[in-house]
């Protein structure tokens, strides 16, 4: 069993994280139940920001809150000091309604509506990540009329394919994301917005994909951004006071999973990007990064309790959950692959291989295949591992089934930041038909 940050196991042969036992946190909120090591997520922060002032690099670490946002998330990245990455609304949203500085968020996403770019302005966001034309003359339009200033990156494609999951790698020059680097649509973006007085280039962001090892991809499109920006300083003298190279750095899910430390991921980039400044003969722009899954990926644990099982004779036999694709669709969107263990029972042998099933009516709503557990008893607690990124961010409300709650654990203290939804938050924006259409 592999046990990430302040997990362990307990006297009682319980899992214990943040030092909670976590038989107890399912007593208290019941199950399916995200828990979060805030430890672990404090520890993560801390070596992405410590790495880049050991090289001595002006950087911002933007914390990608698509892998999981909440308000008390969001003050516990502004506590680490970390900036942050949004790409709606609702992200926005909840970051102002966190307290989080807006000079430190920066808005992302490939289809920004003008009601959400005016939100980012009217909040005074640090920085837009541009993603397309439209979008440029959106923010031309609005600045205009309101006569703000605002800061923006470009945001890529540099044609580098990442290797993971064809659905998130985003770095290919066939992608819905950004401006084609190497096909002449990014020079078009550039020309337009350094012709516009109101809008001010700092920089340029690409991003490869998520859940990658290698660091070769990360350089590759350093490199190439370089390339480019070689060509630019001549043709309009243009260097950019930031280079945002993105997130997607791997995590352990399984033991097929060889993650590299934080710091490996960033003295590659901080190196790729040196070598070029030293060559080009140019000052050392900002790096900045958008680390999500590394974050809070293993940070997080799903609780669940055992119900029905089923044995199909000779092939395997099924235990189900009280969750399932509703609170973590990974599974079934990328066949990613998770841990477990009985939470109640850690301490028994785990060398049945049983098959783990969600509750949702749907045959792809398998959240473990050939899992080894003790023999699974009915109201066994089993503990998914790694469930941080991607799992409640995602979750929905197939089968109205409601989104679990999420509880903070650190030095022995539990805290519930969100709320289990209830039957009635199911139906709170539901309209009865008028009787006049019944009547019809
Ligand atoms: C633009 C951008 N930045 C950052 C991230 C965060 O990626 P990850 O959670 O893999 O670090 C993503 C997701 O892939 C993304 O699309
Ligand atoms: N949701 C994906 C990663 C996000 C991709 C964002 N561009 C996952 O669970 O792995």
């Amino acid at each position: 069993m592999f046990l990430h940050g302040t997990s362990k196991i307990n006297e009682k042969g319980h899992l214990e994280i943040g030092g909670v036992d976590t038989i107890q946190l399912a007593k208290e909120y019941g199950t399916p139940l995200y828990i979060y090591d805030v430890a672990l997520i404090r520890e993560r922060a801390r070596s992405f920001k410590e790495a880049f002032e050991k090289m001595g690099v002006k950087a911002q670490v933007a914390y990608a809150s698509k892998a999981f946002s909440s308000i008390a998330m969001f003050q516990l990245i502004d506590e680490e000091g970390l900036s942050l990455d949004v790409v709606s609304g609702g992200e926005l949203y909840t970051a102002v309604a966190s307290g989080f500085p807006a000079s430190k968020i920066h808005l992302h996403g490939n289809n920004k509506s003008k009601a959400e770019l005016k939100m980012a302005l009217d909040h005074g966001v640090g920085c837009i990540v541009v993603d397309n034309f439209f979008e440029i003359e959106l923010l031309k339009d609005l600045t205009k009329t309101s006569g703000q200033k605002i800061s923006v990156l470009l945001r890529v494609t540099p044609g580098v394919e990442a290797h993971t999951h064809d659905y998130i790698t985003t770095g290919q020059e066939d992608s819905k994301f950004g401006f084609g680097l190497l096909n002449g649509q990014i020079e078009k973006a550039i020309e337009t917005v350094l012709d516009s007085s109101h809008i001010q280039l700092l920089g340029i962001h690409c991003h490869i994909g998520s859940q990658i090892f290698d660091t070769a991809g990360f350089v590759l499109a350093a490199e190439r951004v370089f390339m480019k920006i070689k060509e630019w300083k001549s043709q309009f003298s243009f260097i950019p006071e930031v280079v945002n190279l993105g997130g997607g750095f791997g995590i352990r899910y399984t033991a097929e999973d060889e993650p590299l430390p934080a710091t490996y991921y960033v003295e590659k980039i901080v190196e790729a990007v040196k070598n070029q400044v030293n060559e080009m003969g140019i000052a050392m722009p900002e790096i900045w990064i958008e680390p999500g899954r590394s974050l809070v990926g293993d940070a997080g644990t799903t609780l669940y309790t055992t119900g029905s099982t089923k044995n199909v004779p000779n092939i395997r036999e099924y235990v189900a959950v009280d969750g399932g694709m509703s609170d973590n669709i990974r599974p079934a969107l990328y066949q990613a692959k998770y841990e477990a263990v009985l939470a109640n029972r850690a301490l028994e042998k785990h060398d049945v291989p049983v098959s783990i099933a969600g509750k949702c009516c749907e045959s792809g709503d398998m959240l473990i295949w050939d899992l080894p557990l003790p023999e699974v008893k009915s109201n066994d607690i089993l503990a998914v591992f790694c469930t941080g990124a991607y799992g409640y961010s995602m979750a929905n409300n197939y089968n109205r089934i409601p989104r679990p709650a999420v509880v903070f654990v650190e030095n022995g203290e539990a805290q519930l930041v969100v709320k289990r939804e209830s039957f009635e938050d199911l139906i709170v924006n539901d309209l009865p038909l008028q009787s006049k259409v019944i009547n019809k």
